[in-house]
């Protein structure tokens, strides 16, 4: 055992019937280090921190802590021993409020009763640490994803960690937001805390780790320091070939008319704003968290009331009414929130994939199914989807599902892509395919709006970016003023967007 390892795996094993999915997997984690989780989409990961946080049982090996060795983990003897995970796909408690939430399962008591004074505060201390404001008897359900991710990175926190395991917690939060977080997981390295961390970003994982253990196909194919690794070393680490450019050449597309125009534009908290959309562009829309970027899209989508002076959609006056009418007029939505609103779970990828062809006027009782299982196929192998596409969705790693999310338009070729963070937990290889596919959508004239909080993707694949701030835009930069530093002037303040552009 590596002589300061707080919890060591040894040689685990784990099969989803039948299926090996984790095979000999050894992983140290050590006090005062971030060491990076990496992989494919489907590699393992969240299947071994299942394992280490006591909700998955291994089918062998074993699991050391402080020298004593478990054949399997009970969630409470994980959480006593002081392990805490933030989970990719959240764990929260929509009905109830962030204070319940952070302290669920550990309520401070007093003469048996929950103290609610001593949580607020104890609360309040930890949404200090990831910087969280809002008022917090809020109800969780009513916050937007990055918000509710760092109040389950506020709950890791809340039990005082010696083993801090955080799958993709970036991946729903804004360039400010993932800043805070570095400053925290920098500090709780400096206290002792052991940090496991997943990301498919793996620019964070070069600033912020100094160890990584890589899985593919479940089996660990690296385990070292990262000291003189640098990114297409890991992708490389990752893959086992060398990396091409992550971005695709930019070239400008021919089409540019008009094909969505918006005058005074309102919808949730939206106010008033101009917007138009060109056949042949990405539009990127950037900015913090929260600010009005999904309610654009779903105002556009007709999900969410909305009003304009003036609206053109394809050649149709007004805005469309409701989600049906969207679709009619060639739109289609790809939500950040697969689980919630995307995809519907315990169908199979197949039938997820086939979803928005079902509306289609030719009826279900028209259906080909041989003809659906060879597109299926073919959308599968376009987003690298392997495996068995009988399978429920739920039964695919979250990266997965985000493809299948986004497979699923592709039959239907809607002329307007509105995007919601369709990368969000995507593996570095299959991200390369989706912007490719992407870019090469745009050259064929469609329209793409791509909300990101992912800046790199926003400076280089989009051709303008809407950076908005208090429902509002508060800059539209064209392709040359695209720059991250732009774009976070802009979302920080108008007076420093003027200095940016
Ligand atoms: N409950 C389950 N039942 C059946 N198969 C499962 C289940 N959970 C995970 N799997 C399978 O195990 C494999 C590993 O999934 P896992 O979620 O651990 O991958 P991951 O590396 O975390 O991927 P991602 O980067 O996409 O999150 C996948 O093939 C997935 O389909």
């Amino acid at each position: 055992m590596t002589p300061q390892a707080i919890i060591k795996a040894n040689g685990l094993s784990k099969s989803f019937f039948g299926n090996p999915v984790l095979q000999n997997v050894s992983i140290a984690l050590e006090p005062g280090r971030i060491h990076a989780l990496l992989g494919e989409n489907g590699a393992g990961k969240s299947t071994l921190i299942n394992l280490l946080s006591g909700a998955l049982a291994p089918d062998g090996g074993e699991i050391e802590i402080d020298g004593r060795s478990h054949r399997r983990l009970t969630p409470s003897e994980a959480r006593r021993a002081g392990i805490a995970v933030v989970q990719q796909e959240l764990s929260l408690t929509s009905d109830l409020s962030i204070a319940e939430n952070i302290g669920l399962g550990a309520y401070p008591r007093r003469f048996g009763l929950i103290d609610y004074k001593a949580l607020a505060r104890k609360a309040r201390e930890v949404c200090d640490l990831v910087g969280l404001e809002e008022n917090l008897s809020t109800p969780v359900g009513d916050l937007p994803l990055g918000r509710r991710q760092m109040v389950e990175i506020a709950k890791a926190l809340f039990r005082k960690p010696r083993i801090l395991v955080l799958d993709e917690p970036t991946s729903s939060l804004s360039a400010h937001e993932a800043q805070t977080l570095t400053r925290l997981l920098q500090r709780l390295r400096a206290e002792g805390t052991a940090i496991l961390y997943i990301s498919h970003r793996l620019n964070e994982v070069m600033r912020l780790c100094e160890h990584v253990t890589v899985l593919k196909d479940g089996k660990v194919t690296a385990d070292r320091s990262l000291q003189g690794v640098d990114a297409a070393g890991l992708v490389r680490l990752m893959v086992g070939r060398d990396p091409g450019d992550l971005f695709p050449h930019w070239t400008p597309s021919p089409e540019r008319q008009t094909i969505v125009e918006v005058t005074g534009f309102s919808s949730g908290l939206l106010r008033d704003i101009d917007l138009e959309i060109k056949r042949g562009e990405i539009l990127g829309l950037g900015g913090l968290v929260g600010q009005g970027q999904e309610d654009l899209l779903l105002g556009l989508y007709g999900a969410l009331p909305a009003s304009a002076r003036r609206a053109v959609f394809n050649n149709v006056a007004g805005l469309p009414s409701s989600v049906s009418r969207a679709n009619a007029l060639g739109l289609a939505y790809v939500p950040a929130d697969r689980k919630r609103e995307g995809l519907h779970l315990i169908h199979s990828i197949a039938w997820n994939m086939m979803l928005p062809d079902f509306g289609k006027a030719r009826g279900l009782s028209r259906r080909d199914p041989a003809a659906e299982r060879k597109l299926a196929t073919e959308l599968a192998d376009r987003l690298s989807i392997k495996g068995d596409l009988t399978r429920q969705v739920q039964a695919l790693s979250g990266g997965n599902q985000q493809k299948v999310a986004l497979a699923k338009w592709m039959p239907a070729d809607p002329p307007i892509l509105l995007l919601n963070d369709p990368t969000r937990g995507v593996d570095v290889e299959t991200k390369r395919e989706i912007y490719v596919l992407l870019r090469r959508f745009a050259a064929q004239g469609k329209a793409i709006v791509l909300s990101s909080s992912d800046t790199p993707e926003l400076v280089h694949l989009c051709d303008r970016v809407a950076v908005m701030r208090e429902g509002g835009i508060a800059a539209l930069l064209e392709r040359e003023k695209i720059s991250e530093e732009a774009i976070v002037a802009a979302a920080m303040g108008a007076e420093a967007a003027k200095v940016a552009a």
